[in-house]
């Protein structure tokens, strides 16, 4: 058997970690880069990397039981939608089980990756040097460029009124007496209007669309802890919970809010049992979209003005790659990015993605069972099909997508996250099964081994 090749891992947040963890198990060597001075990425509340989105306020809306890595449960005392910080902490105690550290550079950012024309990767760091790698394993995260409205509303740049974007919200300080608007009907959204009907002099909600909001239990449970398992098909999982939320929730507009013009698992799902209190509360008032600002008032889409001194833009984020020439997998004003099965650049052998989906769900378990597939592609146990074949199934994925979800650049990268584990694993057998006889042979001791 050839030597194996030499990896870069780009990132030590939750994905990052995941490889590096299945890397190391395999005996695949590689080199982790992480921008900031310790692991856990977006996790991190004021992570000196200085792209983190977490705030203050911060819980995950996964279940604890959903979240964790397969072989290291999340500690049972923890709460069962942790805190960002316990989130941070269970990634250390991860990365220190598994013995991860002495493989990270710290303080290191990824520079440039360029592919070289007879295969592998130069890659240059901010430490000035340049490594040649084998292969590159991308887990730059999806959520740290910030997406501002485009186009920009009327008035925006000459309105007296402060505007920021949810990525730089970090805590309610920011909030404090004023009168704000939050804009987005998304998870960022929801937090911070939960934050500023606390703090704030006045709170607005302005939707351009209506979503289904999540409560965190439903009859006495994590709701993704009902009727989620890869065993259950999206076909009997979806009616089931549409069912059972909406005899929890009630329609949306008993809140004040638009009615959604999609089904529920249409859409990334919007997760908040507070902002329904506090919209019965009367503690935000929801809001359409914004038509202009003038100088210290918003105006909404119903003709309707509040006078404000903050905007809160929770419009999401671009997918970004800086460390790639323009034009190389640019996703572009779609932010889209064409992947064989979500992981595998189908032109560009040995550039792999790990992460680079949003899941109705957890990603660390994806980006585990993603590194699985990446070290048996990389040990030859699995091999990919032919570049017709990827660029068709990427075709199908993307049909499907426009297919399930609201047309709206967050949804380029949305999977559903037990029919995706499901696929990630047929895949892995599929890909066994492409390969030679000997290779099916380790494939099996492989498994064996790590069952
Ligand atoms: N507690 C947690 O675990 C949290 C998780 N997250 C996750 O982080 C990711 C990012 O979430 P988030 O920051 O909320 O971003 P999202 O992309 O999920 O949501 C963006 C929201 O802004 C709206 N929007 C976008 N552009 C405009 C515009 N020009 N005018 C008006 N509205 C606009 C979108 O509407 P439309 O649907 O029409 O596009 C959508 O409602 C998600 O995966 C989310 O689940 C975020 C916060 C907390």
């Amino acid at each position: 058997m050839s030597a194996p090749p030499r990896v870069c891992v780009i990132g030590a947040g939750s994905s990052g970690i995941a490889t590096a963890k299945v890397l190391l198990e395999r005996g695949i060597p590689f080199d982790c880069f992480e921008l900031s001075d310790r692991i856990g990425g977006n996790w991190v509340w004021g992570n000196r990397n200085g792209v983190s989105a977490a705030y203050r306020s911060l819980h995950i809306n996964t279940s604890r039981e959903r979240m964790a890595f397969s072989d290291f449960p999340m500690p049972a005392e923890l709460p069962d939608f942790p805190r960002h910080d316990q989130v941070a902490a269970y990634f250390d105690a991860y990365a220190d089980h598994f013995g991860l550290r002495e493989h990270i550079t710290f303080r290191t950012g990824v520079q440039h990756v360029a592919p070289l024309p007879g295969g592998g990767f130069d890659v240059a760091l901010s430490t000035g040097e340049t490594r040649r790698y084998e292969a590159v394993c991308v887990a730059n995260g999806h959520h740290w460029d910030p997406r501002w409205p485009e186009p920009a509303f009327p008035g925006a740049d000459s309105t007296a009124i402060e505007q920021i974007h949810s990525h730089r919200y970090t805590d309610e300080s920011q909030l404090v007496g004023k009168r704000v608007v939050v804009v987005g009907m998304g998870n960022s959204a929801m937090d911070i209007a939960v934050d500023a009907s606390y703090h704030a002099a006045a709170t607005h909600l302005s939707a351009r669309r209506g979503a289904h909001i999540i409560p965190k239990y439903v009859f006495g449970r994590p709701y993704d802890q009902i009727a989620g398992s890869e065993r259950i098909p999206g076909w009997i999982r979806w009616p089931l919970a549409r069912l059972l939320l909406r005899s929890v929730t009630g329609r949306m507009t008993r809140y004040g809010l638009p009615a959604p013009d999609h089904k529920f698992a249409q859409a990334h799902p919007t997760m908040s049992s507070r902002v329904l209190d506090r919209l019965a509360h009367g503690a935000i008032h929801p809001k359409p979209n914004i038509a202009r600002l003038d100088r210290s008032e918003v105006v909404f889409t119903d003709g309707s003005r509040a006078t404000a001194d903050l905007v809160v833009y929770c419009t999401g984020y671009r997918i970004s790659f800086p460390f790639f020439d323009t034009g190389f997998l640019d996703p572009g004003e779609d932010n889209e990015v064409r992947l064989y099965q979500r992981v595998f650049h189908p032109r560009v052998p040995g550039l792999y993605f790990i992460g680079l989906v949003q899941p109705l769900g957890a990603i660390m378990p994806i980006a585990e069972r993603q590194s699985e597939l990446i070290a048996d592609h990389l040990q030859g146990t699995y091999a990919l099909p032919g570049r017709l074949a990827m660029l068709a199934e990427i075709a199908k994925h993307r049909q499907a997508v426009a297919k399930r979800y609201v047309a709206a650049r967050r949804h380029t990268v949305q999977v559903d996250f037990d029919d995706y584990m499901r696929e990630l694993s047929r895949e892995r057998r599929r890909g066994a099964k492409r390969c030679a006889p000997e290779s099916r042979a380790a494939m099996r001791a492989v498994s064996r081994t790590s069952a």
